[in-house]
């Protein structure tokens, strides 16, 4: 599995923590295949624009080039609002592994977005670990996404 992951400034430290535990969950996507990462920035803690590193993520994960994005503001909010302007993208915030499970199952998100100044680096790893293993039902819910889908059109 190939994912991108970007954050500004408000995200940093928490994108920096997420790379580690990606890291560490090499060989334990849904297929047990291994884990490419990109990092498309940013880089440091200076203040930088969240539409931007939210753009970046949702148009690489949008074109193929990526499987999944993860995406991290302040809050979470700004950045997942921007990546789903992208068609194709279905960006979920999320604040505990339930959810970015339900994302995954229900929803068939592509990007997950975190708060770095929600949450804590432990609670993080449980969200993305969820994020990152859990499939897609499909069945009752496939019929959804073509709902979402339409709204783009
Ligand atoms: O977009 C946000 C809120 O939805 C993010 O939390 C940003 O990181 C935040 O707005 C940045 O705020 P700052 O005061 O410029 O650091």
């Amino acid at each position: 599995m190939r994912i991108a992951i970007a954050s500004d400034h408000g995200g940093f430290r928490l994108k920096e923590e997420v790379k580690g535990f990606l890291q560490g969950l090499q060989n334990a996507d849904a297929d047990g295949g291994s884990l490419e990462i990109i990092d498309l920035g940013t880089d440091s803690e200076q203040s930088v624009d969240y539409p931007d590193y939210g753009e970046k993520v949702a148009r690489a994960v949008a074109a193929g080039d990526y499987d999944r994005g993860i995406v991290v503001c302040g809050t979470g909010i700004g950045i997942s609002i921007a990546a789903n302007k992208i068609a194709g993208i279905r960006a979920a915030l999320c604040h505990e592994p339930y959810s970015a499970r339900m994302a995954r199952e229900h929803n068939d998100a592509n990007v997950l977005a975190l708060g770095g100044r929600v949450t804590g680096p432990e609670l993080a790893r449980e969200i993305v670990q969820a994020f990152v293993t859990t499939e897609f039902a499909g069945g009752r819910h496939a019929k959804r996404l073509d709902k979402i889908a339409a709204l783009e059109r």
